[in-house]
Formats: C-alpha cells, structure tokens, sequence
C-alpha cells in the first residue's frame, strides 16, 4: 500500500495517475468482476487509501517540483474552494489567472469530481459521461477552451462524427450528425410532414445560441458587465432577456404537431437534463441543440479526466494550490459573514472569501456552520434532487463491436418508461475516439441509467452485490440492438450505485444535480453566485445555468468573476 500512501512526494501528475478511483469498491472491492480467469483488477493499495481517505481524513498537498519550491501555505487566501470539479477549477483558475490567492479543497485524491477517471487493468474509464460540449475553437461558448487557455493550457481532442445515435420506440433510429443539415435531413426522413416545423424549431434554438455566441460570457449578477455587454450586442442581449424565462417545450410545440416527434424532442431533453421539454430551459436547449453542430463534440485525448489534471496544472502555474484528502466539514461565518473552513483533520483555513463547489444540499444542509438561509428553502421548494445513476464500465473485446458503430447511444423501448427509474440507457464508448484507454483489440464500454439510492439502501452486502450484479445483467441485456453478443465478449465490468457516486463523488443522495419540481420560468429562477451568506459564493451544478460540464464552466467564470470584483481584482 506504500505506493499510494507518498503522493506528498510526488507531483500532482505522479499522484493521480497512479491513482485509481474507487467506483466499484463500495462497499468492497469484491464487486470488479473479471471474466476469461484473470486475477482480480482492482489494487489493495488504492483499496487502503479510499478506505483511508474516508477514515483518516488527513490531508495532503500534492504539489508540482514548481509549487514544491514555493513558500508554505500562507495564512489568508483570498478565496478558499471547496471542491475540484470542473466549476470549482474553471473558479480557481480564472481568480488565479487575475492574480488572487486561491487553495482548492479537495475531499478526493485526484481532481474532477464527476468529470475525473479511474484506471483497472490497462483501461482508463471516465467517471461520468464522454460526451463533451465546450471544445470549440471558435466564438465565446467554447468556455473549456477558453478555461484551460486562460492559464495556458491546451488539449488535443478528437471530434466525434455523431453526437448521438437514439434507438427508440417503434424502431425510430435518429443520429444526430455533427452536420446540422444532414441531421434534419434524416429526422425530416422519418417524419416529412414535420420537415418544416422541424427546421424551424431547431434554427430558433439556433437564434438563441447566437445570441450567447456573439457576447462575452461572465457573471451576471455585476452590473458594470451587463452594462458593457448590453452597450456591445444589444439585439444578442434582448433576445437572451427574451429566452430566459422559456422552456423549451413550447417553443417546440409552436412548429411541431406529431406526437412522437415531440417524445423525441423530450428525449433530445431528458438525455442532458433529466427532465423532459417542458421543464429545459430553452437557452440551455439553445446551447445543446446547436454547439453540437458548431464547436461540434469533442472528446479530449487520454480521457475526460485530462480536463481537470490540465486545469489544476496551470492552477499552480500561476500560483494557486490545491490540497486533496482536505475534506472541508464546516464552512466558518463570523459575524453573519464566511470567512474560513474547517477541515475534518481539525484544521482552520481562513479566507476573504469561500466557494463551495459542493452541491446546495451539502452546502447549507451540511457544511454551513448555522441554519440554512430562508433563499434556500425556497430553492428547495422549487428544485429536487435529480436521480442518480447505476453505472456499468466495461472492458469489452473489440471484434464484438459491428463495424460503424457510433461513440453514444441512447435506447428507450417505451415511452412511458423514458423518465422512470432504469427506463432510459445511456451508453458512451469512448475508445471509438481514443483507443489509447484500452489495451489492443479492447474496447471501453460505459452503459449507465437513471435510479434512485433508495432503492439501494438498507441492504445486507450480500444483497447490495446480487442486487448489483441483477440490474448489471438486465441492462447488458437490454444493449443487443448495439453488441449483440455482449455477455461473451466482456473482459473486465465494475459496477457502480448511486452509494458509490454518493460515497466517491461527495454528492448527495449521488444526484446528478437539480431538477425543477413543476414547470419554472426557464432560467430565472436557478441561482446566480452570491448566496445569502456574505463572502460565501456556490459554483457548479446547482447554480445557473445547471449541469454539464460547458455549463458548470460558464457557472465558474460567472463565479470568479463576480469574486474578482468584489475583492477589487477587476
Ligand atoms: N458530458 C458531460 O457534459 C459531463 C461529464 C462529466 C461530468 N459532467 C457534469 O459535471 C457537473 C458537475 O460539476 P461540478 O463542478 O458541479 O461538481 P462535481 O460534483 O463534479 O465536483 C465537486 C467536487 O467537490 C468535491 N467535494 C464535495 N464536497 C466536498 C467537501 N466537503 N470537501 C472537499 N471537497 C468536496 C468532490 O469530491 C468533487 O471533486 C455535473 O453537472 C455533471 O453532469 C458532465
Ligand atoms: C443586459 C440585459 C438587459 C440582460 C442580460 C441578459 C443576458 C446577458 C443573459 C445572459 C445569459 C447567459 C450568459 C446564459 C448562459 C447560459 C449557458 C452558458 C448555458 C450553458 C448550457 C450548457 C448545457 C446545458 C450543457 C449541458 C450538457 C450536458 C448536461 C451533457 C451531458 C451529457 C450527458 C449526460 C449525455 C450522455 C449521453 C450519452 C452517453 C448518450
């Protein structure tokens, strides 16, 4: 267990590579299951560290040869952030970039949050989905370009052909290319009816992705910046005033008529932001619907993971750090105001100002040194957590794959059963872009469905395994339209719960994030930085504009900047 046990020595590079995430090892590493008699994937050493880290809760700085040479850790930062998801980072590094003092806390031994990886047996597997927006090169959406560039980073990506290809009821097969005309062309196929309303429902999801396109994109809630925005691009500002309040399902009902072409619409919905039309606010229908034509789809190469490792290298490049195993269990106020954290080895970091990148439930319902705010409770009222997921990694032999098999699939076999627990499947094979992460003549194939961690609770071990092992099954069960022979062709298969994405990913309940309750006026309601909380700021999924890792970006551009005008660094 030595090896994982020095990452004080090592650079943040070292560390997390040889780290592996702990999917399957909830709540023991029994659940890596390899078939074709090879000895069991997952090593003892990283077994001991996740155990460890939960345990112990000793924190360590994992610091490059550069940051090694700096000073000790000073005594004030001017921002403290809890958490290194890609909201948290994007944070960092733009408070960084601007010259702030900025410590990232992070509970787990790598940085990424749903966006990190884990390595077994010579695959890398993305924690979370391989689907990725925000790799332009062109406009002002591209905000992971944009990230990483502003503290000079790049990252080679691999651009996917097809966004995704949909096997749904009444055998409607759909792919969404990257080339808008030939999309509406093939949808226009199955439905010529709706050719039409087609075209124009998507080109108006177009006119507010120009909109966004044309501006600077930062926070919302400084008004020196919507004044300059607003004086620039007036017509891109009223039209985003327009859209704000929307969802998208009326705009698609305004052209379309055919039944299932509105189910497929909600679909093109459900499968981002696990709500149907009706309740996706248009704008971010707006972002989806069209970068994945513009900036297109982008899967970096060597994995989702590099996103993070790239950002926290040009985090410390430019004179931020980041400590992992620093689980923060209390967020400090001091006359009504944030001013530090507690760390759960005991340690006190305080801070001009503190980011939490831990979901709003966390924040104020566990972290928060007092009662939560009545801005919350309203949130609450407004928002549910999402469902989580059952997520199943696979390493699978390459020649089981057909030949022009697409990266991303999603089936649905019945309507009714789109937004029910296990009722969708979402399946990303990543190493169609990038083989690199399997061994030769190896494919990664990661097949994950929406569930509740209700039904995962109180559970003998035995039962959590064969319960495990069960939905394991159906749902390779249910791939054969994409790897008919599937079961034979399996390699390597780790299985994760929503305990695990609770457990491994700090998220409550392993939500995937909020969902609005009842139908709300689009965005206007989702919360911008600031909280109720002087000097406290949230970033990430649960403030605007919601999940996704371009839109957990923008939330962290938003988010540095508002920080970086209040302590007068812009
Ligand atoms: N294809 C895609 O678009 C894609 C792929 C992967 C992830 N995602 C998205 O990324 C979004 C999540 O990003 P995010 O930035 O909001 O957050 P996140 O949940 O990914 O990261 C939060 C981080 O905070 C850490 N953390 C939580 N509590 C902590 C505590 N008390 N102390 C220290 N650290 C703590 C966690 O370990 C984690 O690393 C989701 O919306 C998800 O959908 C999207
Ligand atoms: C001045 C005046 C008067 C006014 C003002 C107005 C304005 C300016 C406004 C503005 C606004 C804004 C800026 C907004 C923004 C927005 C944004 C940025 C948004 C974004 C979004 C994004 C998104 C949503 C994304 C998402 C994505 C996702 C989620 C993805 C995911 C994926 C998955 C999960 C899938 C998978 C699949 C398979 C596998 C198949």
């Amino acid at each position: 267990m030595g090896d994982c046990f020095e990452p004080i020595a090592r650079s943040t590079r070292e560390n997390q590579q040889r780290h592996l995430w702990a999917i399957g090892l909830e709540p023991r590493n029994e659940n890596a299951t390899l078939k074709h008699g090879r000895a069991p994937g997952p090593c003892r050493c990283c077994f001991a560290l996740s155990v460890a880290m939960t345990a112990v809760d000793k924190p360590s700085i994992a610091p490059t040869a550069a940051a090694m040479q700096t000073d000790p850790l000073p005594r004030d930062w001017d921002a403290i952030v809890i958490g290194s998801g890609i909201g948290g980072l994007v944070t960092a590094t733009q408070l960084a970039a601007k010259g702030a003092k900025v410590l990232v806390l992070e509970r787990y031994l790598i940085p990424g949050g749903s966006a990190g990886y884990f390595e077994r047996e010579g695959y890398r597997f993305d924690v979370g989905a391989s689907m990725i927006f925000g790799f332009g090169q062109q406009g002002t959406t591209n905000l992971l370009t944009r990230a990483l560039a502003a503290v000079g980073q790049t990252i080679e990506t691999i651009p996917d052909p097809v966004q995704i290809h949909y096997h749904l009821p009444n055998q409607l097969e759909v792919k969404v290319h990257r080339d808008y005309e030939q999309f509406l062309q093939e949808l226009g196929d199955r439905f010529p009816h709706e050719r039409q309303g087609i075209r124009q429902f998507y080109d108006e999801c177009w006119t507010i992705f120009n909109c966004l396109n044309a501006m600077e994109l930062l926070s919302l809630e400084e008004l020196r910046y919507l004044m300059r925005v607003f004086f620039q691009n007036p017509l891109a500002c009223l039209g985003l005033v327009k859209y704000l309040p929307q969802n998208v399902g009326a705009i698609a009902r305004r052209y379309i008529s055919d039944p299932e072409l509105l189910k497929f619409i909600d679909i093109e919905c459900y499968c981002w932001s696990v709500v149907p039309a009706d309740l996706t606010p248009a704008i971010n229908a707006g972002m989806v619907f069209s970068d994945r034509h513009y900036g297109g789809i982008n899967y970096p190469k060597g994995g989702v993971g590099q996103i993070a490792q790239k950002l926290v290298d040009g985090l410390e490049t430019h004179g931020g750090r980041i400590q992992y195993k620093a689980r923060v269990t209390q967020i400090v106020t001091e006359g009504g105001r944030a001013v530090g954290v507690k760390l759960a080895s005991g340690e006190l970091l305080r801070a001009k100002r503190v980011i939490s990148n831990a979901t709003r439930w966390d924040t104020f319902g566990q972290l928060l040194d007092r009662d939560q705010p009545l801005d919350e409770d309203r949130w609450q009222e407004r928002y549910q957590k999402s469902p989580s997921f059952l997520s199943v990694h696979m390493g699978v032999r390459a020649d089981a794959l057909p030949a022009g098999t697409d990266c991303h699939h999603i089936l649905v076999k019945d309507w009714e059963q789109m937004e029910a627990a296990y009722g969708t499947v979402f399946v990303s094979i990543p190493t169609l872009l990038d083989p690199d992460l399997a061994p030769p003549d190896h494919h990664i194939l990661h097949v994950f469905t929406p569930c509740w961690i209700s039904d995962w609770l109180n559970l003998s071990p035995e039962d959590y395994q064969a319960q495990k092992e069960q939905k394991a099954q159906e749902l390779c069960d249910r791939l054969a339209p994409i790897v008919p022979q599937l079961d034979a062709a399996i390699d390597y298969i780790e299985i994760g719960t929503p305990r695990t994405h609770r457990r491994f990913l700090g998220r409550v309940d392993g939500s995937y994030g909020p969902i609005p309750r009842r139908k709300l006026p689009g965005l206007l309601t989702m919360p911008f930085n600031r909280t109720a909380v002087k000097n406290l700021y949230c970033v990430g999924d649960s403030t605007f504009p919601g999940q996704g890792l371009n839109a957990v970006a923008f939330s962290g551009f938003a988010c540095a900047h508002r920080v970086a005008a209040d302590l007068g660094l812009v």
